[in-house]
């Protein structure tokens, strides 16, 4: 049992490389005696030091893709590249050994502000040992716990009926827990659930059998972690590799690296790449140990092809007889991570496999309470809860369904501004609204609209505070185009309110709504050959970028109404400042909405300092070139 000392890592890996490997997730808390069931599991079995994990992970990343199935870049892959992205989330891996097997477990706080932790523990854990106080029975944490690891598609739960000594060592108590929870967890989709009394402080049932239970006559929790069977999901899937990296030594070598995420192949095997659809055959499987007949899931392994492609990192290469489907638009689940709610509309980049693209969740359908799983109206997602979203990619991805493959259908959220990961995800199935709608091609383009107006059609984007100046200078500017011969239209936010967005209000949700219509009416009028002028508050950064990326390069100029609070307040034209100050006006920009300034505008304007003429002037050199 146990990890003998001074043996190294490498001959540690050598040893062990044939046992299989079972990841879990304990779920409790404290109370429940969570840390006392582990650190006895632990200590029965001689555990793996914490530092020698760490050298064991450094040294399993550096020989990652050789064949070995001890592949620790899983613990820090997957749903917890929060990692990479430099945020951490708080959550304890382990490593034992016994003669049978090898255990992962992460080990995650239980209350529900750590939600997020246990989901990512749960993400990559074929088991969760979910404790209940024998004394307390089934309580609202159990039920969050059950349905984050179902969320996180986790099919088998070692019901573990702890603190058993304290009533009494009751058969009664036990099976009516059990009862309970087996209809829990069936309702949740759980299929197998084991239940098994222990006593965690008297080592009832832990490693040994109990000798205070002879009523039961299962086996003690760690003969069940050792011997349960991890049925893979019903249906087999062919062969799916998301390609992590393109290798090329030189002229005469191309090889595709990546995980064996589903199904099997060998050379001669058809495939096709995805989301693109070229063709080829498997020419060589190479690992590091010399050319291989087969490669199967959980290898890791460097694919060539007997012709040229052209395939990076974050496509996947599958069987052209049983192929994943490929879709932009998708239902999914999403457990919101960040203290900055979700907001439908924005742009967050989104990783699945090996792939990153760019992505918004366009509706949420509902949220769901974790403790009770009923299914609430929401606008936005906050910390720790759960949505059942609509989710639109700005481009195609090869993706399965979670229940069918995790690797290829969880994903992950990141902030485009910060980097950090701020929501995990799960794929249910692709929406099929899109693909029945193409673009139209139209014979008049833009060029020629531009043409006939003999000018370059342009966005003027301002931004500011209320009372900055927007709509004066705007207006200035336009005035001026116009006597110039210019076309164009003023669009601002006062009256667009009125209209297109007048079911909109002042939240953060709300406002990212505003903005990505402006902005696709914008494009429009642009498109039109119009020279635009918008002049919206347009608070946060991720929407004007937004904006700006709906344009060709050039065409958008950010000028930034750059006037101090206390200027916009004090010209106060329209009252407002003075009511949301006495708190008449909640969500009111610079007093208790935030003002995210532009950092690299086209046109900074300081319009506490110039009169509106001298800006208006600045506005149109930069338009007109003319600097
Ligand atoms: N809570 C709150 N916060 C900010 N502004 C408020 C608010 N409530 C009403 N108003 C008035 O609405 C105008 C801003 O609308 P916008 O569409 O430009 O705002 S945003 O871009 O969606 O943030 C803004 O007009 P301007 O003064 O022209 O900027 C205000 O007059
Ligand atoms: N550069 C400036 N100097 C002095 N007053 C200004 C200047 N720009 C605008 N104002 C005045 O400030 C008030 C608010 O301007 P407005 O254009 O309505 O701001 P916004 O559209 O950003 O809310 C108006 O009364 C306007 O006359």
């Amino acid at each position: 049992m146990g990890r003998e000392p001074n043996l190294s890592v490498d001959e540690y890996l050598a040893r062990h490389e044939s046992k299989d490997l079972l990841r879990f997730i304990t779920c409790g808390s404290v109370d429940d005696g969570k840390s006392t069931l582990l650190g006895r599991l632990l200590y029965d079995t001689k555990l793996l030091f914490d530092d020698q994990l760490a050298a064991l992970e450094g040294d399993s990343r550096r020989h990652g893709t050789q064949n070995g199935e001890l592949d620790f870049a899983l613990l820090v892959d997957g749903l917890s590249a929060e990692r990479e992205q430099g945020i951490t989330i708080d959550v304890a891996y382990r490593f034992f050994t016994t003669e049978r097997r090898k255990f992962i477990v992460a080990d995650c706080p239980g209350h529900e502000q750590y939600t997020r932790n246990m989901a990512t523990g749960a993400s990559t854990a074929d088991l969760a040992v979910v404790l209940i106080d024998a004394r307390k029975g089934v309580l609202t944490q159990t039920r969050r716990h059950t349905y984050i690891a179902a969320l996180l598609g986790i099919r088998h739960v070692l019901l573990a009926v702890n603190k058993m000594d304290l009533v009494g060592y009751d058969e009664a108590t036990f099976r009516a827990i059990e009862t309970e929870y087996a209809a829990l967890a069936a309702g949740m989709g759980i299929p197998q659930v084991s239940a098994i009394p222990v006593s965690a402080l008297r080592g009832e049932n832990i490693s040994a059998r109990a000798t205070a239970m002879p009523w039961f006559d299962g086996p003690s929790l760690l003969e069940h972690l050792e011997t349960v069977v991890i049925q893979p999901p019903a249906r087999t899937l062919g062969f799916r590799l998301p390609v992590q990296w393109v290798c090329r030594p030189d002229q005469n070598f191309r090889g595709y690296a990546g995980p064996v995420v589903a199904g099997s192949i060998a050379p001669g095997d058809e495939v096709v790449v995805l989301p693109g659809g070229a063709r080829s055959r498997v020419a060589r499987i190479v690992t590091a140990d010399g050319d291989r007949t087969q490669a199967v899931v959980g290898d890791a392994v460097t694919l060539t092809l007997e012709d040229e492609r052209d395939i990076s990192r974050g496509d996947v290469i599958a069987a052209a007889g049983d192929p994943p489907q490929v879709a932009d638009q998708f239902a999914a689940h999403l457990l919101w991570m960040d203290e900055a709610a979700l907001l439908p509309g924005r742009g967050y980049w989104l990783k699945i496999g090996t792939r990153t693209v760019g992505a918004q969740v366009t509706e949420i359908k509902h949220k769901v309470d974790v403790n009770t799983q009923e299914e609430l109206a929401a606008k936005r997602l906050e910390l720790n809860e759960v949505g059942y979203c609509n989710l639109s990619l700005d481009q195609p991805v090869a993706f399965e369904p979670y229940a069918a493959c995790r690797e290829l259908g969880a994903f992950i959220l990141i902030d485009r501004q910060t980097n950090a990961t701020v929501g995990a995800g799960t794929l249910d199935f692709a929406l099929r609204r899109a693909d029945n709608i193409h673009w139209q091609h139209l014979d008049i383009d833009r060029a020629a609209r531009a043409r006939l107006k003999g000018q370059s059609p342009a966005c003027l984007w301002f931004t500011g505070l209320s009372g900055s100046g927007k709509s004066t200078v705007a207006n200035l500017v336009e005035k001026r185009l116009f006597a110039l011969g210019r076309h164009t239209y003023l669009l601002d936010g006062d009256n667009v309110r009125h209209g297109l967005n007048r079911d909109l209000g002042f939240t953060d949700e709300d406002r990212v709504e505003n903005i990505r219509r402006v902005a696709e009416v914008a494009k429009l009028m642009v498109d039109a050959g119009l020279i635009v002028l918008v002049s919206f508050i347009s608070p946060f950064r991720e929407e004007r970028r937004m904006a700006r990326e709906l344009f060709a390069p050039g065409e958008f100029h950010e000028v930034f109404v750059d006037t101090p609070l206390a200027v916009c307040e004090a010209r106060d034209v329209k009252g407002l400042y003075a009511k949301a100050r006495a708190g008449g006006i909640r969500n009111f920009t610079g007093i208790d909405s935030p003002y995210e300034a532009p950092e690299a505008p086209e046109v900074h304007l300081h319009g506490g300092d110039q009169a509106p003429e001298q800006l208006a002037e600045r506005v149109i050199r930069e338009l007109l070139g003319e600097h």
